[in-house]
């Protein structure tokens, strides 16, 4: 029972005698003596046990038979070691565990099963390592305080929408995520390391903020985490030493290739590890010497100016987002050229050769609504995969993001140009990649990046070839599709079902479902168009904000159905792209 729960985990606690006599068996928790316990029509749904100077291992899988336990506090109390097991806890909602003395790094996926968080309340602990990645992907959550800890590396790019922040007091560093910069320079006050807005220090090439220095920290936590690691290095070490006595001669030689060398981060022993950053060989210098590869870059469209691996490492840069397929870096280079570097996570299976081929592909397209690459940096461990920055951001962030001015521009006919230009840009990847399953294969809102004037580029295509195929499955749109997740195939249908859902998204303003992995959060706007379509309300989907006359409204209905026949989930029943294209192509303002 829960009596019995309770009184299991009063068990595994220190001076819970004193604190928690109130816990005796035989009356109910609910009565209303038992110190902390809140209930609501007689079930358990908290504990506050707050200043009660209780420490001792916390037994979690007691709390587990509690279900519909939502909120636990242990705030100030004397608990110390590593974060209990409360990712056991599926639904809790609340968990603030402020002023005490828990310590060591939260592995990076602790909190994946804790999809209903709303508040987390490390502060005031000596947490360290980095904070954990897995936060980014709770969507519920709103109230994240990690002050006064010792949390180190970058501060991930939390794109839910948080109310309340604070990250002060920690070891972090690098550039604030731009999406961030709307809470006070008091919620990352107090870490030397932090630059940008709304700090007062600008990221500038020695602040730890230039993309060598960003994608160094990566590689130093990569080879950070585990233990295992660590021996293995040990074990190596002997080889390696000989590495670096070579790799000194030859630096000594002057060959101007440049490495990290980096020390871990573990308490006690202090290994020297060997960090691999790109090589930085082959600056502006070294043109004639490497044709058009200045060094380890590859440029494959020299449009916009032609720049080497040094120039993008000495870059300020910071981090935009951490997406399935890798990181995402805006860095500005010396020359004023602003670039975004995704570095690709997972496509170590692909020769040099494919992936040049595919790259240099990518790099000959020319059409108002693709973005085409500029340079990319290939290595066995390391592919960069460079292409201008977009000011106005993705379709995603303005539709959904601050609502600001770029928001309001979003009116009906901007709307429906950005439709025509997402078709016109498919219609030419089917032609350019006419033999692809999937030419493109990861078409969302995130993906369409829009010029000044709003027009859409569509970007992150025909990537499928060149990932590993269980990355494919985890990182690519189309494999959320109910093509994938009901008959587990994609076919070239697959990227009109995704059509469909961005159509459903712009006509309705609402962030879908479709984009979370649990499918929780947003709006199923296939499931609502149906719905409405099959009661004829179709026309309240429409986004408040779009105009209310009677012509646009009927144009937006027909767009809107277009949508909905490319979002069928039965692909037999689903339009072809030639024929969505077409469709779209007829729709007037
Ligand atoms: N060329 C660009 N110019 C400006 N902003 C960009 C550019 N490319 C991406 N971004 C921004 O960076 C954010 C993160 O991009 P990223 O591709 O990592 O995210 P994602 O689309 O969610 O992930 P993935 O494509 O790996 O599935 C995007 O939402 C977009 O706002």
């Amino acid at each position: 029972t829960e009596t019995d729960s309770l009184l299991h985990l009063k068990k595994s606690l220190t001076n819970s005698d004193r604190s928690l006599s109130s816990w005796i068996p035989n009356i109910s928790p609910c009565s209303g003596t038992w110190l902390g316990v809140v209930c609501f029509d007689n079930t358990i749904t908290g504990l506050h046990l707050s200043d009660l100077g209780l420490s001792g291992s916390i037994d979690v899988d007691a709390l587990v038979e509690i279900r519909s336990l939502r909120t636990l506090s242990f705030i100030n109390n004397s608990f110390s070691g590593p974060i209990p097991n409360f990712n056991k806890l599926g639904s809790i909602k609340s968990l603030l565990l402020t002023q005490n003395r828990f310590s060591g790094t939260i592995p990076t996926d602790f909190f994946s099963t804790l999809n209903s968080l709303k508040k987390l309340w490390l502060s005031g602990n000596n947490f360290s390592g980095e904070i954990p990645q897995s936060l980014t992907q709770l969507k519920l959550l709103k109230e994240l305080h990690l002050e006064y800890n010792s949390f180190s590396g970058q501060i991930p790019n939390f794109n839910q929408d948080l109310k309340s922040l604070d990250l002060s007091n920690n070891k972090l560093q690098g550039a604030i995520p731009v999406s961030l910069a709307r809470f006070g320079p008091n919620s990352f006050a107090g870490n030397e390391g932090l630059c940008g807005k709304p700090l007062e220090k600008t990221c500038g090439d020695d602040d730890g903020s230039s993309l060598f220095s960003l994608l160094s920290n990566v590689n130093e936590e990569k080879y950070d985490t585990s233990w295992a690691t660590k021996v293995i290095v040990i074990l190596v070490i002997a080889v390696v030493a000989a590495m670096i006595f070579l790799f000194v001669k030859r630096s000594r030689r002057g060959d101007g290739e440049l490495r990290v060398v980096s020390r871990s981060r573990s308490n006690s022993t202090e290994e020297v590890l060997m960090v691999q950053v790109p090589s930085m060989r082959g600056g502006v210098g070294d043109k004639k010497k490497e044709g058009n590869k200045r060094g380890d870059i590859v440029m494959v469209n020299e449009e916009r100016g032609v720049f080497g691996l040094q120039d993008l490492m000495k870059a300020s840069a910071e981090v935009l987002g951490n997406g399935g397929l890798g990181s995402m870096y805006k860095a500005m280079m010396g020359t004023g050229l602003c670039v975004v570097v995704k570095r690709m996570r997972e496509m170590n299976k692909i020769g040099k050769d494919v992936f040049d081929a595919e790259m240099r592909q990518f790099g000959r397209i020319r059409h108002r609504n693709i973005i085409t690459p500029l340079a990319y940096h290939y290595r066995r461990e390391e592919k960069l995969f460079i292409t201008e920055y977009m000011p106005k951001g993705s379709l995603l962030y303005v539709l959904h993001g601050d609502r600001g001015t770029s928001h309001s521009e979003l009116t009906w006919p901007t709307r429906l140009n950005i439709v025509k230009g997402i078709a016109r840009g498919l219609k030419f990847l089917y032609s350019e990649f006419s033999t692809y399953d999937l030419p493109h294969g990861n078409l969302k809102s995130s993906n369409v990046l829009l010029t000044d004037d709003y027009e859409p580029l569509l970007s992150d295509y025909a990537f499928q070839p060149l990932i590993n195929p269980k990355v494919s499955v985890q990182a690519l749109f189309a494999f959320k599709s109910p093509d994938f997740v009901q008959n587990q195939k994609v076919s070239q249908k697959t990227d009109v079902y995704c059509l469909g859902v961005i159509i459903l998204e712009i006509i309705t303003g609402k962030f879908p479902s479709q984009y979370h992995s649990n499918g929780k959060g947003g709006t199923d706007v296939v499931q609502w168009a149906f719905t409405a379509i099959s009661e004829g309300t179709e026309a309240e989907l429409i986004d408040s904000e779009l105009p209310n006359d009677a012509n646009s409204r009927k144009n937006m209905l027909h767009l809107l159905h277009i949508g909905a026949c490319c979002a069928e989930s039965n692909p037999e029943q689903r339009l072809n792209m030639k024929e969505a294209v077409r469709r779209i192509e007829e729709v007037q303002v």
